[in-house]
């Protein structure tokens, strides 16, 4: 199957280069026609994966046409990119199997990746690629385990098989809200972790917190009809440790910013910020306490304090566990 991936930053880059490592051709696109010609002519993406090869076997385009002549398309932009770049292509774009990676929830229409890409290409088979994995890590061959969710389990199987290398190594469910939802959440919960840890609260609250959080993000997948299994695994627990123990991640990175007060660059891409704002409404229509992502969205917001978010959680009533 002819693979492409949207996006030409850090994921869709690393993707792109795992992807073509088995010798297939693979088609990596960017909406900006000068980074495709510096990426063809260094074979690198010096913007955003600083080292890593490009081997050959990616073809380099900025034209969309080209990428949509690929059965599969993976879409490797932000969240809150992904409704205006299907929207933009969705005549190209429809009837293929199009794969959203970014761990998100969509600000304006609270939606994940397969409703959106559902609304803009209705006859497009959606899916999503998510679970621990640091597009460095990707790009050097390191072994990795994903999770493809797709809700036709036919077409789970299929995508299973087209994005299985030596090193991914992919593992399939039909549950496509639960594996949305923990890729989206465990990005809220790494800020507020790190924030812990940049606030010297130490590594026995930051355990307390991702538990919490954790508990959480059961709380609302499974009232939005998730199964509870997809948030043990790859796509949720596995990515929730992962990021808010890494300082690979942006957003635990973010949060030791926040916690500690110091500086972060503000351009860089950290998807829990605008998450935590999207769920909340969410949480609240289906009832749901969810004190982390209110406090990550406070602190964000500049709303709190650092010390306001710490008794936030530590005033909540006790209860049982
Ligand atoms: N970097 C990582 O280790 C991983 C990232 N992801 C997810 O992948 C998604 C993308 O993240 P990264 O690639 O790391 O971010 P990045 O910041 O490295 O790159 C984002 C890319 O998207 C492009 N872009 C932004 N808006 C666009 C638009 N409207 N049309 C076309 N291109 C657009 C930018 O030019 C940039 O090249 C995020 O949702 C992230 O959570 C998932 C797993 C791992
Ligand atoms: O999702 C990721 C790892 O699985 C990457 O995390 P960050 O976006 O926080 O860097």
């Amino acid at each position: 199957m002819k693979l492409s991936v949207l996006g030409a930053g850090a994921f869709g880059t690393a993707l792109a280069i795992a992807l073509a490592g088995d010798g297939r051709g693979v088609v990596l696109w960017t909406r900006d026609a000068a980074h495709a010609r510096e990426m063809r002519s260094l074979r690198r993406n010096d913007r955003r994966l600083p080292g890593a090869e490009i081997p050959v076997s990616v073809e380099i385009t900025a034209d969309m046409a080209v990428a949509a002549m690929c059965e599969a398309v993976l879409i490797a932009v932000p969240m809150q990119q992904m409704a205006g770049l299907l929207a933009a292509h969705a005549a190209l774009l429809d009837g293929r199997a199009l794969i959203g990676c970014a761990k998100g929830i969509d600000l304006r229409t609270g939606r994940g990746s397969t409703a959106i890409i559902s609304a803009a290409c209705p006859a497009a088979t959606a899916a999503v690629l998510t679970g621990p994995s640091f597009a460095a890590d990707i790009a050097r061959g390191l072994p990795t385990a994903l999770t493809l969710a797709c809700a036709d389990d036919a077409g789970a199987r299929t995508l299973q098989a087209a994005l299985s290398t030596q090193s991914l190594r992919i593992y399939r469910t039909t549950d496509t809200i639960g594996a949305e939802l923990g890729g989206a959440l465990k990005n809220v919960v790494a800020i507020a972790a790190g924030v812990v840890i940049g606030a010297g609260l130490g590594e026995s609250a930051r355990a307390a917190l991702m538990t919490r959080g954790f508990a959480e993000m059961n709380r609302l997948a499974r009232a939005l009809g998730a199964r509870a299994e997809t948030l043990a695994g790859l796509s949720g627990l596995g990515d929730l440790v992962l990021t808010c123990t890494s300082t690979q991640s942006r957003n635990f990175r973010y949060g030791i910013a926040l916690g500690s007060g110091t500086d972060f660059d503000r351009s860089t891409t950290v998807e829990g910020s605008a998450t935590a704002r999207a769920v909340l409404p969410l949480a609240r229509s289906h009832r749901i306490e969810m004190p982390v992502a209110e406090m990550v969205a406070a602190l964000v917001e500049r709303r709190i304090t650092v010390q306001q978010a710490a008794d936030m959680l530590l005033s909540r009533p006790l209860k049982e566990e």
